[in-house]
């Protein structure tokens, strides 16, 4: 579908403009949900500047505190009973126009010290994975085992070892 869409909106041998990434729905959504479950930075921390109280607990000044972006994603009750599974339609009606999700998903943090490079990283993701998907098809190797691992951020922990094959030899 999203190899469709992008065949669609993509001319080949070209790198794809700003107007067809605009309309890359499906890659967005299956980027936006990739994000969810396996966001690259699992944990943010913040440092109170003055006594607070949330959530009926008192917090002195100075506390550091840890926000867990990873497990915030799998959070049943925002996400739903499926939260644990890889579901991109759950993006459908797109991350900004819905404010729950808009600030559930925190794969680039939110508020005044959001990611700075938060659009360039989703242009830059969506040219390269376009422009695989137009002349390669790739699926996981059985060696692969997945055990994502955070080391400074989340990543494969034995590699990512795939069948990558030409589209263009398959269908001569
Ligand atoms: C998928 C890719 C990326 C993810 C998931 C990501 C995620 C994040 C997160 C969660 C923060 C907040 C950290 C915190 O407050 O402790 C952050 C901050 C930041 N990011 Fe990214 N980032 C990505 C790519 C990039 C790129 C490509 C750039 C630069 C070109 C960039 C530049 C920054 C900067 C400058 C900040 C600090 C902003 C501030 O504190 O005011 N990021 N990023």
């Amino acid at each position: 579908m999203v190899r469709e869409e992008v065949a669609r909106e993509c001319p080949a041998h070209r790198p794809p403009t700003v107007d067809a990434l605009g309309k890359l729905k499906l890659l967005n959504m299956l980027l936006l949900e990739t994000l969810r479950l396996y966001c690259p930075i699992t944990f943010i921390q913040r440092k109170t500047s003055s006594g607070t109280i949330l959530a009926n607990i008192e917090v002195p000044k100075g506390t550091i505190m840890s926000i867990p972006l990873l497990m915030l994603h799998r959070d049943k009750e925002v996400w739903g009973p499926d939260a644990d599974e890889f579901n991109p339609m759950r993006f459908q009606s797109g991350v900004s126009r819905d404010t729950k999700l808009s600030r559930a998903l925190l794969a680039f943090s939110y508020g005044p010290r959001v990611c700075a490079g938060q659009n360039f990283a989703m242009v830059e993701v969506q040219i390269v994975i376009a422009t695989i998907l137009r002349s390669f098809s790739f699926s996981l190797s059985p060696s692969y085992v997945h055990k994502p691992s955070n080391f400074v951020t989340l990543l494969p922990r034995y590699g990512l070892p795939l069948i990558v094959r030409n589209l263009q030899q398959l269908t001569g």
